[in-house]
């Protein structure tokens, strides 16, 4: 995928600021610090777009990023983060649980998981809910390069059985560091958007 523009765009405290173009929308969900920064980075080809900070949870906001004036990342705020109080972590939860049901755009939401690390109680509750709303998704096994090639399926089946995932979802392996998986990445945003426009007309 080409990148031609990509912008930041909003962080989003309430729905009312979210965009009303009708863009595609991908939201990226995981833990703070997962690295979902350096991924939107990576598919955009931006070394400093999507802030990457060492000092995990500061993505409070749903971030938008417009691409090519064709789709929007959508950085939910990292969960799990110790620092963060338990009304300010209910508060979350229901704007991102909000979200998921709502939100008209939404086309997939990329389950960001570091693939070092078996996946977190916040990571098997996005996934029930993600299953719940009936949201396609796609796991993204993120800091690849952190473990040698040949420990990689392990830690994915490891992965799947944590999240009791359906063994149909699709895993994307991928690392912001050496750039593995960005192509196969874009390859499944682009049809999943083609996918839902088929759709949509043929219902119409
Ligand atoms: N080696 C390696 N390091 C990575 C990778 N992705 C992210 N990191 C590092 O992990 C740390 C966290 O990355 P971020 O992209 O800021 O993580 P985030 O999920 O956006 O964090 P929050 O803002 O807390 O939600 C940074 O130090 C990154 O450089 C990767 O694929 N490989």
């Amino acid at each position: 995928m080409k990148i031609t523009e990509a912008e930041f765009i909003i962080s989003a405290v309430r729905p009312e600021q979210y965009p009303e173009d009708a863009l595609p929308e991908f939201a990226l969900a995981g833990r703070s610090n997962v690295g979902k920064s350096s991924l939107i980075n990576r598919m955009i080809q931006r070394k400093n777009l999507a802030r990457t900070s060492s000092q995990p949870g500061k993505t409070q906001q749903l971030n938008y990023y417009r691409v090519n004036q064709k789709l929007y990342f959508v950085d939910f705020p990292g969960y799990g983060y110790a620092k963060v109080s338990k009304v300010q972590r209910e508060q979350f939860g229901q704007m991102i649980e909000t979200f998921l049901g709502d939100r008209e755009p939404l086309k997939m939401v990329l389950l960001i998981i570091d693939i070092r690390h078996a996946p977190s109680k916040d990571d098997c509750l996005m996934y029930k809910w993600l299953r719940h709303y009936n949201i396609p998704l796609t796991i993204v096994t993120t800091k690849a390069d952190k473990i040698p090639k040949s420990q990689w399926q392990k830690h994915i089946k490891m992965i799947k059985e944590t999240l009791e995932a359906d063994p149909h979802d699709r895993v994307v392996l991928f690392s912001s560091e050496t750039g593995l998986g960005r192509d196969e990445l874009w390859e499944v945003l682009l049809s999943q958007m083609e996918e839902t426009t088929e759709n949509t007309v043929a219902s119409e």
